[in-house]
């Protein structure tokens, strides 16, 4: 699969991190709020290289984007300039039927925003390729014996079945990261500069906003740049002057929105994975509508405000000690600021008829809770029924990673659900260059 892709010809590879909020569902939304995000170990990478001038895949005025993991899941664009200070606007070319809107509407703000910025800077033919590591999707089809770490999936993204761990907040983030690294000189543009981080934040919480046809909180585009924190979210009216790409006007908007005050917060050094422990994911069938969810919360809030403001000063307070208690590293009180993390988000979930933590995922997460070395368990996110986060003893004890998947067989067989525990842990790292040499395929 990997093959495809010409190793002689990448000029740097760059990933960005999938995401769990641990704490602070729904609260987060509120910029007087905040949430506790981990990055997760299973990452987007996005594989920058030169065209190759005999290549057929992207002629000499083309970028090709592909993800060869997928069938048929290639777009290659021509790009033009808008007058005006309208910047890039990117126009596919193959199969126009089969869209990417992340990848079309990153390419349109990233080459804008570096056209305009830095007008010296000329944006040469390119090939970015996305490899995702395998937790991101559960397979349903068996696909081959390979061997490689990016197995194919023998389908196309549409019909792949997400696991829930930010596939588009770390796409747009690594590709953003990709195409900003590929054509900036490093004096320009380097992620190990805490500007040209912030340049990448902000630029790819506007890209995310715009392809998702709504303003979320964000927590999962700033674990994608800046890997565990505290979030506090941006206001959205930060990115209300952005006008549609290819109109006149979009670059300057652009590069004056990026380079504009931003209040958000990101707050790395209050938390930490502690020794000897892991965050792992477990992936319940069926899925969650957060987008109903969310609404369903909102209106029961809007209709008992001092309630609801009480149990979100509750979650606050439960967010800052789950990560202090991360921090400190002592079991017994990390299983003491993890109970009330359920307790207050089912509470939500009740008062405001939304399935946070539904019976189902009650009663499975009551008996894991049971199984030896595991410390504590949420509902991530917005909740529902499809995922769960838990807190093992790992190095320490290696069994218990067999027990919890011993556990979830039987209880899979029992409930007719399938639960799975997927490889991926938390980690702390945001989005960073990999290592060419060292990079494993
Ligand atoms: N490996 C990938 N290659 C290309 N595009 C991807 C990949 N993973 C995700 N995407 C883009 O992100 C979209 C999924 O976004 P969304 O439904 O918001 O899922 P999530 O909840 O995982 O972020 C896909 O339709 C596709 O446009
Ligand atoms: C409700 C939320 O505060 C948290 C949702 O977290 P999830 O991890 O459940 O999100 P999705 O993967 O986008 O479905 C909404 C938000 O903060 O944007």
């Amino acid at each position: 699969m990997t093959d495809k892709i010409n190793k002689d010809k990448i000029t740097h590879i760059v990933s960005a991190p999938g995401k769990v909020l641990l704490a602070g569902g729904y609260i987060v939304l509120d910029p007087n709020y905040t949430g506790l995000v981990f990055g997760l170990s299973a990452r987007i990478h996005v594989v920058a290289q030169d065209v190759v001038s005999s290549s057929s895949s992207a002629s000499s005025s083309e970028i090709l984007v592909d993800s060869p993991q997928f069938d048929i899941d290639s777009w290659s664009y021509t790009y033009e300039s808008i007058p005006e200070n309208g910047g890039i606007k990117v126009t596919q070319v193959s199969s126009p039927t089969n869209k990417n809107h992340f990848v079309e509407t990153t390419l349109n703000y990233v080459l804008s925003y570096i056209t305009q910025h830095h007008p010296n800077v000329s944006i040469k033919p390119s090939r970015f390729s996305i490899v995702a590591d395998n937790d991101y999707y559960s397979s349903t089809t068996p696909t081959t014996s390979s061997s490689s770490r990016f197995k194919p999936l023998g389908q196309t993204i549409s019909k792949a079945n997400k696991t829930g761990l930010g596939s588009s907040a770390a796409l747009v983030t690594s590709l953003t990261g990709a195409i900003l690294t590929h054509y900036l000189p490093s004096s320009l543009f380097s992620l190990s500069n805490p500007y040209s981080r912030l340049a990448l934040h902000n630029l790819a919480q506007a890209v995310h906003c715009a392809a998702q046809g709504k303003i979320g909180s964000g927590f999962d585009v700033a674990s994608a740049v800046y890997g565990s924190c505290i979030y506090r979210r941006f206001s959205p009216s930060i990115l209300k002057a952005i006008p549609q790409p290819g109109t006149p006007g979009f670059a300057k908007a652009v590069e004056e929105t990026i380079h504009g005050e931003w209040d958000h917060k990101t707050e790395k050094d209050k938390t930490a994975i502690p020794e000897g422990y892991a965050i792992r994911m477990v992936d319940v069938t069926g899925g969650t509508q957060t987008v109903s969810m969310v609404k369903s919360v909102n209106a029961w809030r809007e209709a008992n405000k001092e309630e609801s403001d009480e149990l979100f000063g509750e979650l606050q307070g439960c967010v800052e000690g789950l990560a202090a208690a991360l921090k400190e590293g002592e079991e017994g009180g990390i299983k003491k600021a993890m109970k009330p993390v359920r307790e207050i988000m089912k509470k939500i979930g009740d008062l405001s008829g939304t399935p946070i933590e539904p019976e189902s995922q009650t009663k499975m997460l009551d008996a894991l809770e049971g199984v030896e070395g595991v410390v504590g368990s949420v509902v991530p996110g917005a909740g529902g029924y499809d995922a769960a986060a838990i807190l093992v003893r790992d190095e320490q004890d290696k069994g218990t990673i067999k027990r919890v998947e011993k556990f979830l067989e039987g209880w899979s067989e029992k409930k007719g659900v399938k639960a799975k525990l997927l490889d991926v842990l938390g980690e702390t790292e945001g989005v960073r260059v990999e290592d060419l040499k060292t990079f494993r395929w």
